[in-house]
């Protein structure tokens, strides 16, 4: 019996079939590939051609982009840095679902601090986590500008832009 978080009295369930089980019947190992970046870097883009890729191969996968989840899962956060921590804290657990599943999770969100991705890395086994960065200057970024949020942003129409006025924290490694 155990408290978490706010949640009391709680007993963990086993089941007699498990993560080895299903990666046996897929014949894969679950793991989650988690993509970060500035918006217009690329992550989405480089989500759905590994997708696209690992289906050509007989691999399961399952992409979490950004936003679409905030259409859904995360639509009641915004962009403060408690929301955001708190998106990727979200999508953190749910990648860890799907790689439980037997699937190779692709995560593919700004997630821009350093603390947030490393927290989702401690939820799984080292190996199990895979970060990419998509290592694109700003000004590129910004010259794509495919949805005319930099714009918006320079123009002061969107507050806490990220790589605008809102940080972005790189991987270390
Ligand atoms: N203030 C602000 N800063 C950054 N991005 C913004 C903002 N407002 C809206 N958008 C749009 O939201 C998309 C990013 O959502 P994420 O969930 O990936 O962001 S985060 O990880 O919580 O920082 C992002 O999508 P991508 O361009 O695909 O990255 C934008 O379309
Ligand atoms: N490797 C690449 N080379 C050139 N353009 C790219 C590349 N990857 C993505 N793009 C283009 O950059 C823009 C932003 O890509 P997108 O995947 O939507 O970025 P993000 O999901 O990080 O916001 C799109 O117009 C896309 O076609």
């Amino acid at each position: 019996m155990s408290t978490v978080g706010n949640s009391t009295n709680i007993f963990w369930h086993e089941c007699p079939v498990g993560k080895h089980e299903r990666e046996k019947l897929l014949n894969q190992k679950g793991c989650v590939v988690w993509i970060t970046g500035l918006s217009g870097s690329g992550k989405s883009t480089l989500a759905c051609s590994l997708s696209r890729e690992l289906y050509s191969k007989g691999k399961l996968s399952y992409t979490l982009d950004g936003d679409n989840l905030r259409c859904g899962l995360t639509k009641d956060l915004g962009f403060k840095a408690e929301d955001r921590t708190e998106n990727i804290r979200r999508v953190g657990e749910a990648a860890k679902l799907f790689a439980d599943a037997g699937l190779i999770c692709i995560a593919s969100l700004i997630s821009p601090y350093r603390k947030d991705r490393d927290s989702c890395r401690a939820m799984l086994p080292e190996k199990n986590f895979i970060e990419v960065y998509m290592n694109m200057p700003l000004e590129l970024c910004e010259a794509r500008d495919v949805k005319g949020l930099y714009k918006m942003a320079r123009a002061g129409k969107i507050k806490g832009f990220t790589g605008i006025d809102d940080p972005y924290e790189p991987p270390l490694s």
